[in-house]
């Protein structure tokens, strides 16, 4: 035999590219004082990198609660997750970026100084992390507004800092948990838009929690539909509408099938 004798195949592992999100068998059971709260129950999915996957379902039924620990901010009870191949057992903002309902800006700081704090914890130095939260800020539309503080901003432009904060360490995965919810009806379409815009520069895997089944199927490659607690996988639809979406297909027939096929879910558990 040779000295260049090949490995053979079955020894290497491949590595799951970055932004795949492989839920398998997930459950979570809250213990309180009373009693146990069964959150989650064997929920398992696949979320290909750079799609755009929209979670729904009635209220109570685990959708933030399953966001947390793609998060890494909890640990499920059972079952496993793994982002990018690997299992997330703490907050890794390198790894997923995190959007919630509250912009939850510290209000003393400026925007910019809000999108660095995360790089300011992780040691990084002043020059270098202004330099990326201001290209942070520039790919949500807020160049220039970096030395306003929170309250001279308004509810979207606030909702654009905590993005650019979520993105400021490019992580190939973002989640969001009803990130325009508190946002009046027009800022929401325009964040839509602007989110959409967003997701196709960067190629990010996105996870949007929402209640709202228009805005769902406006923004998604694919929505999951969840029972009422416990939490389950009830139907995964695809929508193969064209991109970029537009305000005229909201009255199109696929748009009002889709939306109808996830309200018919919905209404079984009102
Ligand atoms: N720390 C906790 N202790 C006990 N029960 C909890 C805890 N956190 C969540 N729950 C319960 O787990 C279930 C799922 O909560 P979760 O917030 O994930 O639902 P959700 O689908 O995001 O709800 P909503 O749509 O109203 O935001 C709910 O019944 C909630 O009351």
């Amino acid at each position: 035999m040779g000295g260049n004798t090949m490995q053979p195949l079955a020894n290497i592992t491949p590595l799951k590219p970055a932004g795949a999100i492989e839920v398998r068998n997930v459950g979570q059971i809250f213990k309180t004082t009373t009693q146990d709260v069964v959150a989650l129950e064997d929920v398992s999915l696949d979320v290909k990198p750079g799609r755009f996957v929209v979670l729904v379902g009635p209220s109570g039924c685990g959708k933030s609660t399953l966001l947390m620990m793609m998060a890494g901010l909890r640990q499920q009870t059972s079952g496993t997750i793994t982002i990018s191949g690997a299992p997330i057992p703490e907050p890794d903002p390198n790894r997923v970026g995190v959007v919630f309902q509250e912009a939850s800006l510290f209000p003393w700081l400026t925007a910019e100084e809000n999108v660095e704090f995360p790089l300011a914890l992780r040691g990084v130095t002043k020059n270098d992390r202004r330099a990326r939260a201001q290209d942070a800020l520039k790919l949500v539309g807020l160049d220039g507004f970096g030395k306003r503080h929170p309250h001279e901003l308004s509810g979207g432009m606030k909702q654009r800092v905590s993005i650019a904060r979520g993105l400021v360490q490019d992580p190939p995965v973002l989640l969001m948990d009803e990130p325009f919810a508190a946002l009046d009806e027009q800022t929401r379409m325009t964040m839509g838009d602007e989110l959409l815009r967003i997701w196709a520069a960067t190629g990010k895997t996105v996870v949007f929690v929402t209640h709202s089944l228009t805005e769902a199927v406006y923004l998604a490659d694919e929505v999951i539909v969840m029972s009422p607690r416990p939490g389950r996988i009830v139907d995964h639809l695809q929508v193969s509408l064209p991109r970029p979406r537009t305000y005229e297909m909201l009255s199109g027939d696929a748009f009002g099938s889709l939306r109808d096929r996830i309200w018919r879910h919905i209404r079984k558990s009102a």
